[in-house]
This record gives C-alpha cells, sequence and structure tokens, in this order.
C-alpha cells in the first residue's frame, strides 16, 4: 500500500535545558544525527513559536494567494525559480529571499501592492515566522556539524548561507473527485486522440508538467485529473516549486488540446521525462495497489539546498519516503516543525545524511492545504565540499566539489530533467 503508519523521529528543540553544551544538548544532537542518518527528516517540536504567530502566518497566505493572479506574478525575483511559481493550478507559490530580515519582506510587499500602504503587518508576520523556522535550522546545523566532528567550521559555514521563504498554496481535490481512474483519463485520451498517446497508459498524462517526478504512471494521472478538475488549462507558468529549494518541474513536450468536454488537458508524449523521478519499480508497483496516489499537489523529488524547515498546518499531504521504499505520511500538529536534509547537506556531509524523496498528496476534500518552508541555501560562490575530516578509507570522497547554483541550473536543464539522482549524475566521484 502507500503509506502506512510509519512514522518521522519527533525530536524536541525547545527543552529548557537545551544549551549548547549541557549534556541534553548532547543527547537530543545525537537523536538529530540518527534521525538524519536513517530518513534525512525529522519532526522538531518547537514551542517557541506562538500559536498566534502560526495562525497570522497562515491568514497571511489566506490573503496573499487570494490575490489576483497579475499580482502575485509580480513576485518576481532575478534568480530563476525563486518569485512565483504555479504548478499546473494544483499548487502555487510565492518566493522571499532572505525573508528573516525586514528590509527584504517589505520588497517582496512592495512588489505586489507597489502603491500600497499598510502591509506592514503582513511583512512583520512573515519576518517573525522566517526567524523562527532559521532558529530551528541553525540549531540542527550546528548539531550536525558537532556530531561529525567538524565544529571548527560552524561559524564559516552559517556565515555562507541564505534562507529562501516559500509560502504555498496546495489545492483541495474538489468533491467527488475521489474516484477518479487512471481509466477515465484513459477515456478522455481516447476522445482526444492524440498521437503518440497510449490511452491506456496513464505516464502518457502529464498534466502540463514533466517533473522530475513521477516515474509512476497512476501519480501522473492524478496530476492530470486535479487540472481537469480545476481549470483544465494551465496558465502559463509551468513551473514548480523548490526553486528555492526545489522541487523540480520541466516543461515538458506537452500538446495542449481542447476536449469535448470543454476543458483544456495538457498531454506529454514524452515518456523520457517521466524517467526522472524517485519512484522505482517498487513505487509503481505499490502505487498500482494504490488509487490514492494518484493526486499529487508536488511531485516527488529531493531538496537540492542545505537544509528546508517547512510548517503545515492542519491539513497533511506532506509524505517523505524511507530507505526501504515506504512513504510515511506527516500528520501536522501544533508546535511542529519538519526538518528535511537537502542534497547540498548530503554532499557536505560525503553521504552520511541521506536527502529523502518526498512529495505532496492532498486528499482532504474541499478544503487548502497552505505551508510555509525556509531553504537554507548556500551562498555564491560556497563551494560544498566534503571536509577532509569526514573522507578517510571507510568513507572515500563521494563527490566533487561544487557550486549550488550549478547544482541547481544542471538539475532544471533538460538533461537534468531526465536523470533520477540529480547529485549523483552531477558530482558524483568516478571509480577508478
Ligand atoms: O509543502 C510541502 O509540504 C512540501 C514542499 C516541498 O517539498 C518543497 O517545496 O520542496
Ligand atoms: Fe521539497
Amino acid at each position: 500500500m502507500g503509506s502506512c503508519s510509519l512514522q518521522l523521529p519527533l525530536i524536541n528543540l525547545a527543552d529548557k535545558t537545551l544549551e549548547p553544551g549541557s549534556s541534553k544538548w548532547a543527547e537530543v544532537r545525537s537523536d538529530v544525527r540518527k534521525a538524519l542518518e536513517d530518513f534525512g527528516c525529522f519532526e522538531a517540536s518547537y514551542d517557541k513559536v506562538s500559536l498566534e504567530l502560526q495562525e497570522s502566518i497562515m491568514k497571511t497566505m489566506e490573503e496573499l494567494f487570494a490575490l489576483p493572479v497579475e499580482t502575485k506574478q509580480r513576485n518576481v525575483c532575478p534568480k530563476p525559480y525563486v518569485g512565483y511559481l504555479n504548478h499546473n493550478n494544483l499548487s502555487e507559490s510565492l518566493g522571499i529571499s532572505n525573508a528573516n530580515i525586514l528590509e527584504n519582506v517589505n520588497e517582496f510587499t512592495q512588489q505586489l501592492w507597489p502603491d500600497g500602504d499598510g502591509n506592514e503587518n503582513i511583512s512583520k508576520t512573515i519576518q517573525l515566522f522566517a526567524e523562527k523556522l532559521v532558529e530551528i535550522d541553525v540549531m540542527v546545523r550546528r548539531m550536525v556539524m558537532e556530531s561529525f566532528g567538524i565544529e571548527k567550521y560552524i561559524d564559516d559555514h552559517l556565515k555562507s548561507t541564505e534562507y529562501r521563504m516559500r509560502l504555498m498554496k496546495y489545492i483541495a481535490p474538489p468533491e467527488g473527485d475521489a474516484n477518479t481512474t487512471v481509466d477515465d483519463y484513459a477515456d478522455l485520451l481516447a476522445k482526444l486522440n492524440i498521437d503518440g498517446v497510449e490511452p491506456n497508459v496513464g505516464v502518457k498524462v502529464n498534466a502540463d508538467i514533466s517533473d522530475d517526478v513521477n516515474a509512476n504512471p497512476s501519480v501522473n494521472a492524478g496530476v492530470g485529473a486535479n487540472v481537469n478538475a480545476d481549470t483544465g488549462v494551465n496558465d502559463n507558468l509551468n513551473v514548480d516549486a523548490e526553486a528555492n529549494g526545489d522541487a523540480n518541474i520541466a516543461v515538458g513536450g506537452g500538446v495542449n488540446a481542447n476536449t469535448d468536454l470543454g476543458v483544456g488537458v495538457n498531454v506529454n508524449s514524452n515518456v523520457a521525462v517521466n524517467a526522472k523521478t524517485g519512484a522505482t519499480s517498487g513505487d509503481d508497483v505499490e502505487a498500482n495497489d494504490d488509487n490514492e496516489e494518484k493526486k499529487l499537489g508536488l511531485p516527488c523529488h529531493t531538496d537540492k539546498n542545505l537544509f528546508t524547515v517547512l510548517f503545515q498546518h492542519e491539513i497533511e499531504g506532506l509524505e517523505v519516503k524511507t530507505k526501504d521504499e515506504k512513504w510515511i505520511r506527516v500528520k501536522p500538529s501544533p508546535n511542529t516543525f519538519i526538518v528535511i536534509a537537502g542534497d547540498s547537506l548530503c554532499a557536505l556531509m560525503n553521504g552520511r545524511i541521506r536527502a529523502p524523496y518526498h512529495r505532496v498528496r492532498v486528499t482532504e476534500k474541499k478544503r487548502t492545504r497552505y505551508t510555509a518552508a525556509i531553504f537554507t541555501c548556500p551562498k555564491p560562490d560556497y563551494v560544498i565540499e566534503a571536509p577532509k575530516e569526514l573522507v578517510d578509507e571507510k568513507h572515500p570522497r563521494l563527490f566533487r566539489p561544487f557550486d549550488y547554483r550549478d547544482l541547481f541550473t544542471f538539475y532544471h536543464s533538460e538533461a537534468g530533467r531526465k536523470i533520477q539522482y540529480t547529485l549523483q549524475a552531477y558530482c558524483a566521484v568516478s571509480e577508478a
């Protein structure tokens, strides 16, 4: 079956006695290391973010995403994939560079409301919330570096990173959508009668994205399902998330066609694109057994940055893949944040920490899901290279040094999109 009752480790990062150097610190540090070695991810319990602030960030997101699309599209950034993104009307997100600094958040709100005032509260809420996520990130990075005996690099390391915030909205599946199946899409495809598309193969329906995700036929069909139910037309921006982070959506060679159902459908007949996925053949089997696997708000991916700290409020959807290819569905709970290691951290730690595949699958009907995340990214010119302390006979160097921006560019390149394991393909040390 798909996700089961497995859980991520839950670690309390707000214990009163948790000070660097204390015995509590050493205990929690070793839990953090173990969680990241085993899962690349854990739930952090952190009650230092007031419930009021948690509510405010939710209200802020509702308000922001309710703005007209032309307004949201003013959230632009010179760096690609960092501003407003719309993932086929299944999810959309707004990006803010260094949102822990009020000035940057003000720039963001001014982009949206160039003549407006009165957005002070929005800016303040975003900045305060970002600051809290950053606290978690800094604590966790300190623990990781200490636990691997490379604490002497901490200060330089912390100075060499920046934060990208992303506010995300996932459209709820509409009522009555639950029984939509691959076959329904096959019917639709048959009606479309498009060359090169085999009606009974869900993998060909790719909702205008051909992300790095979805090796999984039914998953792609699910993406199509939501898009069609929603508007049927992808506005334009076939991009995706994570830019900042990193989810990876490539624009596929989609064909846009109008059906006799009066909706626009994108059919991607480029199977090769789907080769890039975190899924394995095991997934295919699993997904075939599980109809619920057909609805994805965000395709399966690894984050490319160092760490992601994510807040999901009330509506679940995030799923994290374990080493043995099981999906863990992460239940939201107040005062809990999800910490996810990315590919850059994996490389920096010479592979000792996993960067887990994860995805978003929203199943709750008629309730929009909002999440807010901080993506810790290496600054330009910070070369990701495992320190010599992490390299020995037992742990040979796994990755060549690289610049995060180059990894990111590769990830979004045509070649990169077709590759399943971006980090390995990009910079693995080849065997002699
Ligand atoms: O919104 C979520 O639950 C996950 C988002 C995510 O994985 C990403 O943006 O990289
Ligand atoms: Fe992610």
